[in-house]
Parts: C-alpha cells; sequence; structure tokens
C-alpha cells in the first residue's frame, strides 16, 4: 500500500499483508483485462481502512457487504468485525471469486468473522429483517441498487451506516441511490473523497 511518510497501518500484521498482496494480484489481473466485469476492482486502500475504522467508530458487529470478489473489502470488514466481537456477511453471484476470497480470508485468519454466501444482493438483502444490520457496503453493480430499495434502508439499525463505492468514480450511476438516501429524513448523507468516492449515510 501506498502511505504518506508516517503513515502507519493500523491493521493486524498478517491481514496487511494479504491485502497488499490481494492488491498488488489485482493490479495485474486487472490491467490484462478487456471487459470492465472480469476486472476484480478492489477497495482502495484508503477507503478500506476508512471502512475499518467506520465499522469499529460505530461498534458494528452485523456487517453485510454486497459484492465480494476477491475479498479485499471482506478483509478490512473482518479485521473490524474481530475488534468488534461481530461477524460480516459476504455476498456474491460468482462463486468462483468468493471461493478465492474464502482462501484468502482463511491465510489472513480471519475464516471465523465472515460468512460467504453465493446470492443476489438485493435478494439477500430483502430476506434480512428490519433494523438488524450497522454496516452495510455496497460495492456490486451500482445501477441495480434502486431496484434493491427500500431494503438497504429498512435493514440498517439506529445508528448503523450504509457505505457504496465508487461515489466519485461514477457519480451518475449512483446518483438514483443518493437521492432514495437523501429523502430520508432519519439519515444523514454526505460523499468522501476517499478511494473511488465513498457515499455514507448514517441511521439516526
Ligand atoms: C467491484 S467488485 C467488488 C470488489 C470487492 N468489494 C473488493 O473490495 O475486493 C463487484 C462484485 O459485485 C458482484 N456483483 C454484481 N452484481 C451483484 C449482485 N446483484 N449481487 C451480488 N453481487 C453482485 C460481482 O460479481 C463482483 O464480484
Amino acid at each position: 500500500m501506498e502511505r504518506r511518510p508516517g503513515h502507519t497501518s493500523p491493521v493486524d500484521e498478517r491481514v496487511r499483508k494479504t491485502i497488499e498482496a490481494l492488491n498488488e494480484a489485482a493490479a495485474r489481473h486487472d490491467a490484462a483485462q478487456q471487459d470492465r466485469l472480469d476486472r476484480w476492482r478492489v477497495l482502495e486502500p484508503d477507503a478500506g481502512e476508512f471502512l475499518w475504522f467506520l465499522a469499529q467508530s460505530v461498534g458494528a458487529r452485523a456487517v453485510v457487504e454486497v459484492g465480494t470478489s476477491r475479498g479485499v473489502s471482506t478483509l478490512w470488514l473482518a479485521d473490524a468485525a474481530r475488534a468488534t466481537g461481530g461477524h460480516v456477511l459476504s455476498l456474491d453471484t460468482d462463486a468462483a471469486a468468493q471461493e478465492h476470497a474464502r482462501r484468502t480470508t482463511a491465510e489472513a485468519g480471519l475464516a471465523e468473522h465472515v460468512e460467504f454466501r453465493v446470492a443476489d444482493g438485493g435478494a439477500a438483502l430483502a430476506g434480512l429483517p428490519d433494523g438488524s444490520v450497522d454496516l452495510l457496503f455496497l460495492d456490486a453493480e451500482r445501477t441495480e441498487y434502486p431496484s434493491w430499495w427500500p431494503h438497504p434502508y429498512r435493514v440498517l439499525r439506529e445508528g448503523g451506516v450504509l457505505v457504496a463505492d465508487n461515489a466519485l468514480s461514477h457519480p451518475d450511476e449512483i446518483a438514483p441511490l443518493r437521492d432514495l438516501l437523501l429523502a430520508e429524513p432519519a439519515l444523514t448523507v454526505t460523499t468522501l473523497n476517499l478511494g473511488k468516492g465513498e457515499l455514507v449515510a448514517l441511521r439516526r
């Protein structure tokens, strides 16, 4: 991970090394792919560290992510969940990608903190109880998010947070979700200039 002088990663050393190796493998893999959907498109390190910090700040024990891919974001979230005594439910429609993520998560010593499930994110969110999620991370096909409504909001507990990646790299695709979030009086919504842009909503 590229760091400014003086920055030390707060993440567990074994997890940090696993994330670094995955990021390097992802850069090599993605550079060789023509089709966007064939790329791993892993979470940027600064956005990962933000997620890690946020999850612990809200004491997130029930963490859900949509879009496992090879599990870079999963590692950040699972390391935070280990600190809070929580767990991560990681959803993806791509079984092979998730199998890779499962192996990597085990190598990092985090297997017991993650449940991997091959499932469509919208369908899985629809099946979760009201207010049962402390942190929801959306990193899948952005244009699908509005069709999942109201579940991304409904499943959030009071004090819980939703984070969606690519808010600045793909603002037009994220705008419909942002508008739905902004229309909810119980949510505080902002966009942070981290990684590819993180849309963040806090349920008060
Ligand atoms: C940008 S990648 C996720 C990167 C991952 N969060 C990371 O940091 O390594 C997007 C992933 O979303 C998955 N995906 C796309 N549509 C989905 C859906 N409807 N439900 C669940 N996963 C989906 C894709 O298979 C792909 O693996």
